[in-house]
């Protein structure tokens, strides 16, 4: 049974189990490293996407498991310190995607397939973005059922979706250096995605006190050079431009490793 570390419990953000996020969870120079790294990989390790390109470390995941490869030493630096701190996974993390978003890209709300350990942990570099959680279709209600339920009718409105079980949507805010883990019902019952514009609002994120008590270094990405009126306009409306790329490392655990290719 993975227990975690005591420590994480300070990070937990938002009411539903279990979201965690950690502001600056790597330096500046840390970051420096990774982006080195990624963009100094050969162009042929990117494999483009229609809305994003990425990279495969660790091997080829099947519905089966992994056929694995080794993690170069630059990703095991950081898979180990989160494996460390974390206390999450119940062994070394051995899969890493890297996504490289565009100011205007993102990802379809979607589920991480079923190979992997169901804990994911997401460092992000680069320009800021909002991640949108959403829940799973299968627990949205009918919205007729919702009217039939509702003695006085009048509390549904027309192309308002509704939950299971207290199920509603929220987002979380991704700071360049952070890292945000999920799992349980985050991960289960939840799609996640980003929306795939250049200015995301960031008013009720989850992690907002969290995320912007570390802003003062990273203020550039809120508000705009053009003058006062525009800058209050953007702290008024919680935006934040995109102005440069993404770059996230999503880091899991494939449980189920093939040592045998034949075998497979
Ligand atoms: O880029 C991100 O933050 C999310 C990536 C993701 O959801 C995935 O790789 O499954
Ligand atoms: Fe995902």
């Amino acid at each position: 049974m993975v227990e975690g570390n005591e420590k994480l419990n300070n990070y937990k953000v938002g009411t539903l189990p279990t979201l965690i996020y950690i502001p600056d969870f790597i330096t500046d120079s840390e970051q420096s490293f990774l982006l080195n790294n990624i963009y100094g990989a050969p162009t042929s390790k990117w494999k483009p996407l229609k809305n994003r390109r990425l990279q495969n470390w660790g091997g080829v995941v099947h519905e089966k498991g992994l056929l694995p490869q080794v993690l170069p030493p630059w990703l095991t630096n950081l898979t180990q310190k989160i494996y460390e701190e974390s206390g999450l996974f119940p062994s070394a993390i051995n899969h890493v995607l890297i996504n490289e978003y565009l100011p205007n890209q993102g990802i379809m709300p979607h589920q991480d397939g079923p190979a992997y350990f169901p804990v994911v942990a997401i460092l992000s570099l680069g320009s800021p973005a909002v991640m949108d959680f959403t829940p799973h279709p299968r627990l949205k209600l009918d919205p007729q059922d919702v009217i039939d339920k509702d003695s006085d009718g009048g509390n549904f409105e027309v192309g308002e979706d509704k939950w299971l079980d207290d199920h509603h949507p929220f987002s979380v805010l991704l700071m360049p250096r952070s890292l945000l883990i999920f799992k349980d019902m985050a991960y289960s019952d939840y799609l996640h995605g980003i929306r795939d514009c250049a200015v995301h609002c960031y008013n009720g994120v989850v992690n907002e006190t969290h995320a912007l008590k570390h802003m003062e270094s990273d203020r550039h990405f809120f508000s705009s050079s053009e003058g006062a009126v525009e800058t209050i306009a953007t702290e008024k409306y919680k935006n934040i431009s995109r102005a440069s790329n993404r770059i996230s490392l999503t880091c899991r655990l494939v449980p189920k490793v093939h040592k045998n290719l034949f075998r497979f």
